[in-house]
């Protein structure tokens, strides 16, 4: 079958390569000149060395990036679709706009899917309806379904072959379409949602799940920290009950997903509760680490902190909605002491050096900065003089570092670990003061 995928980052690309290698005739196409030729050049941008592998195998299978969308049997759209702050909505533009192009490309018989995660109602009504500018209508004369993707980032390869799916049609005969592609390709089950709006509404009720979930143990570090207790002992015994399984707490949640599809489920309801509860304690773990880091060395104010760690998890490249970025503008929101040098560049527009009273040097060894936004140094020049070291993403490269080393560099030895995921033994006996969340 000839599929054409609608963006190929994250996740389009992972589906792109899926159909390919098992002989479809699949093309890519993205509007980012870059990364479609940095693919035809043979370079997948990813940190997964089996996903790696699988994209270069379904080059060599006749997977086609493109910057211009073909006519095909199956339109496979994996846009992104962010939160917009302001208005508290679902940001649609790109769902709308891929809506758009197929539309163009759109003949009697075809087959659309909605992969990208949308507040439920997005698939039968504001995507049905943008497709229908083709002439042709949904149901009738092409066939629409929503089929959420649930891969997890740093195991994609395997998930997105052995994970169950969830397939919700606007009708029989679309989810029965639907079906048929992704049967033969998965290992998972396949699931038939009653219709594209539950299709979307379990999306969203997984990563509200696991965010809310996530609130729980950040919470309970707080509540250990109060009682001058280790809160991962205590989950750890708590765990140890057959019906209880806490996860970790760490400096909060990031992702292009969990910090945004909770408030998806809330668009069209005003009975979020415990969902928003959860978001504004994930949300509010930077300032529980900024509190750690504070009762350490006094007052922020001056101080220069090495925040190791932009990605929003560990082993991972993206940097969306990422505890470390989140954590990093906390810090330069702190005002200069009054009466320093700092103060005066902050009076001064910031023309001869940093402008806030905390010096933030950010590393990551897995995320593009390319232009240079993130304003990303060198592991060695993050640390030199660094009155603390706080690490934000549990990559196996920070796991490596020899804390002797980097007591050579620092002025002062404090490593706060927010994922506890250093050695804690060797940093101490190194010694640093070893404090984790
Ligand atoms: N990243 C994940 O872990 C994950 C997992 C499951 C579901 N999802 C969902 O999948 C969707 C895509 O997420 P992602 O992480 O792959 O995003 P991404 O930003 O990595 O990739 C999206 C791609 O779409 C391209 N694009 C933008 N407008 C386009 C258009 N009009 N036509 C064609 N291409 C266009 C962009 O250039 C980009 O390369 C989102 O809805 C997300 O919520 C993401
Ligand atoms: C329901 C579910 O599983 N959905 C997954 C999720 O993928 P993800 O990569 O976003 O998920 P996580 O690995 O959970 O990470 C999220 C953040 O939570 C932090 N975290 C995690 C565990 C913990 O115990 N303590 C923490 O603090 C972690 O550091 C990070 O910041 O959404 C994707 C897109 O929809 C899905 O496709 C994918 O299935």
């Amino acid at each position: 079958m000839k599929i054409c995928v609608h963006g190929i980052g994250y996740i389009g690309l992972a589906t792109a390569a899926l159909f390919a290698n098992a002989g479809h005739d699949v093309v890519g196409y993205d509007p980012n000149e870059r990364l479609v030729s940095e693919l035809r050049a043979g370079n997948p941008r990813t940190t997964e060395e089996e996903l790696r592998t699988f994209v270069l195998d379904a080059l060599d299978n006749g997977f086609e990036p493109a910057d211009e969308p073909v006519e095909a049997d199956c339109h496979l759209v994996c846009v992104p679709t962010p939160y917009d702050e302001e208005s508290q909505m679902a940001d649609l533009a790109y769902v709308e706009a891929a809506g758009r192009t197929v539309a163009e490309y759109l003949r009697p018989g075809d087959l659309v899917i909605l992969e990208s995660t949308v507040p439920p109602g997005t698939t039968e009504d504001a995507f049905a309806s943008v497709l229908e500018n083709s002439g042709l209508t949904a149901g009738e004369d092409f066939a629409l379904a929503h089929c959420p993707e649930m891969v997890l980032p740093g195991n994609i390869t395997y998930e997105i072959v052995h994970n169950d799916r969830i397939i919700g049609g606007i009708d029989t005969a679309s989810t029965d379409r639907a079906v048929a592609l992704y049967e033969p390709l998965v290992e998972g089950a396949i699931h038939r949602a009653p219709d594209a709006t539950t299709a979307e509404f379990v999306k969203l009720t997984q990563n509200a799940y696991r965010d809310v979930n996530i609130a729980f143990a950040n919470e309970l570090a707080r509540v250990a920290h109060d009682y001058g207790i280790r809160s991962r002992d205590a989950i750890a015994l708590a765990n140890v009950h057959p019906r209880v399984d806490v996860l970790q707490p760490g400096p909060g949640v990031g992702g292009h997903c969990l910090p945004i599809d909770p408030w998806f489920l809330g668009q069209s309801s005003d009975s979020l509760d415990i969902i928003e509860s959860a978001r504004r304690i994930n949300e509010g773990m930077v300032d529980f680490v900024a509190e750690l880091l504070e009762g350490e060395v006094g007052p922020l104010a001056g101080t220069s902190v090495a925040v190791l760690g932009v990605a929003y998890k560990g082993n991972v490249d993206d940097s969306r909605h990422s505890p470390g970025l989140r954590f990093a503008d906390l810090l330069r929101a702190v005002p200069a002491a009054s009466g320093t040098e700092a103060e005066a560049t902050a009076t001064d527009g910031g023309q001869t050096g940093h402008d806030t009273g905390v010096d933030v040097r950010l590393h990551d060894p897995y995320v593009d900065d390319h232009d240079g936004s993130l304003g990303l140094v060198d592991l060695e020049d993050a640390l030199r003089d660094a009155d603390a070291v706080v690490v934000t993403a549990a990559h196996d490269a920070y796991r490596d570092i020899d804390p002797k080393m980097v007591r050579e560099l620092v002025s002062r030895p404090l490593v706060v670990d927010t994922l506890s995921c250093l050695d804690a033994n060797a940093w101490r006996d190194a010694g640093f003061d070893y404090v984790e969340v």
